[in-house]
């Protein structure tokens, strides 16, 4: 009988600051690294700090550039001086908003969609054809970030997503849960950043090897 392997899942390294923590990300086989360009964030990267990042990573691991409701002079900057290859909307953009990213930067575009009941799931849908990957994170509490907060929803709301796009899951990922979250939900790629820090902002590497290695399994 022929052994039939399941499909690897893409793995995502968020929040990285540092040259090493892209070195890290790199030599874990990770598939893409996030430069948040969010200035709250305790990650936050000016375009002007990204760009050496960009640099040690290109053509190495893929860059996405993550914006919070951003203008679009911050996301053109961005994606000039770290040779994005991604754009991933944490905030409240709209379809018409992915679309129109999409279409000027020609870049894939990633929506990140808040979780906390099914009807969060359903609101999704609105994403399809106008983003490329919708990325499923927990809904944080108003006043916090929008994310990289290590808080996880509950797996099991999607099981009414079935699929109907290219998807991801995000939210309080970590080496210790982030295999029952694949077997569970069978996301084809997983997002963290909280979960591989010793402090925020801070990656650590040995983190960043053990969420690769448990996440494929
Ligand atoms: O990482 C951040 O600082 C961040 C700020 C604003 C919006 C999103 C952010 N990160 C994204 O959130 C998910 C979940 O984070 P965590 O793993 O629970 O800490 C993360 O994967 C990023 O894509």
């Amino acid at each position: 009988m022929t052994a039939v392997s399941a499909p690897a899942v893409a793995i995502k390294i968020c929040g990285v600051t540092t040259p090493g923590a892209v070195d890290s990300a790199i030599r874990a086989r990770a598939d893409h690294v996030g430069f948040v360009f969010f200035p709250p964030s305790p990650r936050a990267l000016t375009p002007r700090e990204a760009a050496t990042l960009g640099a040690r990573a290109a053509g190495r691991i893929g860059r996405v550039g993550l914006f919070v409701d951003a203008t679009d002079a911050l996301i053109a900057e961005a994606v000039d001086a770290a040779g994005l290859d991604a754009l991933q909307l944490h905030g409240e953009e709209s379809p018409a908003r992915a679309a129109e990213l999409r279409a000027r930067h020609g870049l894939p575009v990633w929506k990140a969609v808040p979780v906390a009941s099914a009807a969060d799931i359903d609101r999704a849908a609105a994403y399809l054809g106008a983003a490329d990957l919708v990325l499923f994170d927990a809904k944080t509490p108003k006043g916090t970030l929008p994310g990289g907060m290590g808080l996880a929803f509950d797996w099991s709301l999607l099981s009414g997503w079935r699929n109907r796009a290219p998807w991801g899951l995000a939210g309080g990922l970590a080496p210790g849960n982030v295999a029952e979250a694949v077997r569970l939900t069978g996301a084809p790629l997983v997002d963290t950043s909280s979960g591989v820090e010793t402090a925020p902002g801070v990656k650590d590497p040995a983190l960043i090897a053990a969420f690769c290695a448990t996440a494929r399994g």
